[in-house]
């Protein structure tokens, strides 16, 4: 099957800003910045890609490529086989975008009247809009509030309408930045639950970015870790945590003798433990394993009472990969 949306050895140097314009800028650079390095990706239909990475990664100037809004300086950009700067008209209706700053609603109008501003500005005939906007609200789960002004929505209404203008084309690609960024936690849980159920229903491929962790864990996605413009890791979230977790392993013994005996023990072999009361913790990963530790201490187990392994939290987890530079 192939690819939705495919980046090939994608690339983006923002320049220099010329002297002479420097005095008119608001802000300029006076270095090249180098914002993507050879990217590669392929996210299929049915696919949500999660893109992760500090601020300045490059997150934002892919997206701005794919939907046409800037141009590579290197490599290509397609969805479903156009290329995003030839093509970038034809792109847009197939790509739904919803940026991560958006002051562009009007607050004043209704939910209906905004989707038809935007549609028409997005060139789109007003027959094809009155078929589009009703299917869009009702994707979203705001039929309801049709005729509501926005102004009087809450954060995560006005959220679900941003998406559902991103969904106006009827598209085969979401691209979404930062879609949860002004939402309260369960109004985001609520709008990445839609997401996930609308990539299934349409079969859409998706790039989102997020700066929370915890929901790109939930989305359960494929997972691109980037830093100024290098893709750091491209996988699995499942995968990620097989290869670089380093779980932490606690064992509560049955007295302070035997917490003291099993500390000494697995000090020996080289973990770094740490003995609180009766419990007795120590971090895995290499060539410690939670079995072979609990076989390496023979008869000292039967003292233990309880074994639990803690997974390392997804943001550790992504740090290692960042400051590791490759050793697990
Ligand atoms: N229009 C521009 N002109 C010059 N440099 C830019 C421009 N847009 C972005 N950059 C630079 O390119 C690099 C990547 O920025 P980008 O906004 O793509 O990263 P990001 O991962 O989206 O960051 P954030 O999470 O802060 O939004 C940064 O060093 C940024 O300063």
């Amino acid at each position: 099957m192939s690819a939705v949306i495919e980046l090939s050895q994608l690339s983006k140097v923002y320049e220099p800003t010329p002297r002479w314009m420097r005095v008119f800028a608001r802000s300029h650079l006076t270095e090249s910045v180098r914002a993507l390095d050879s990217v590669n990706l392929a996210v299929h239909a049915g696919e949500i890609c999660a893109i992760v990475g500090p601020n300045g990664a490059g997150k934002t100037t892919m997206f701005r490529i794919l939907v046409g809004l800037t141009t590579a300086t290197g490599g290509s950009a397609t969805v479903m086989g156009l290329d995003a700067e030839r093509d970038s008209e034809r792109i847009r209706q197939i790509v739904g975008w919803m940026p991560a700053e958006d002051r562009s609603l009007l607050m004043r109008a209704t939910c209906r009247e905004n989707l038809h501003m935007h549609g028409r500005l997005q060139g789109m005939p007003a027959k094809l809009l009155a078929e589009r906007i009703p299917y869009a609200l009702e994707q979203v789960n705001l039929v309801a509030q049709a005729d509501s002004v926005v102004a009087g929505l809450s954060a995560g209404m006005k959220a679900r309408l941003r998406l559902a203008r991103a969904l106006l084309p009827g598209p085969r690609a979401l691209i979404l930045d930062e879609p949860t960024g002004a939402v309260d936690p369960i109004a985001a849980h609520g709008l990445l639950e839609l997401i996930t159920e609308l990539v299934e229903r349409e079969r859409l491929a998706v790039l989102i970015s997020s700066h929370r962790l915890e929901e790109i864990e939930a989305l359960q996605s494929h997972a691109l870790l980037m830093d100024r413009g290098r893709v750091k890791y491209d996988g699995d979230l499942e995968d990620l945590r097989r290869e670089w977790d380093h779980p932490e392993l606690e064992l509560v013994t049955a007295d302070h003798g035997a917490a003291a005996t099993i500390a000494d023990d697995l000090r020996a072999r080289g973990l770094d433990v740490a003995v609180d009361d009766l419990s007795v913790r120590c971090r895995l990963g290499g060539k410690h394993r939670v079995g072979a530790v609990l076989a390496g201490l023979g008869p000292l187990a039967d003292s233990i009472e309880h074994v639990r392994e803690i997974p390392m939290p997804l943001r550790d987890l992504i740090a290692r990969v960042y400051t590791t530079g490759g050793s697990k």
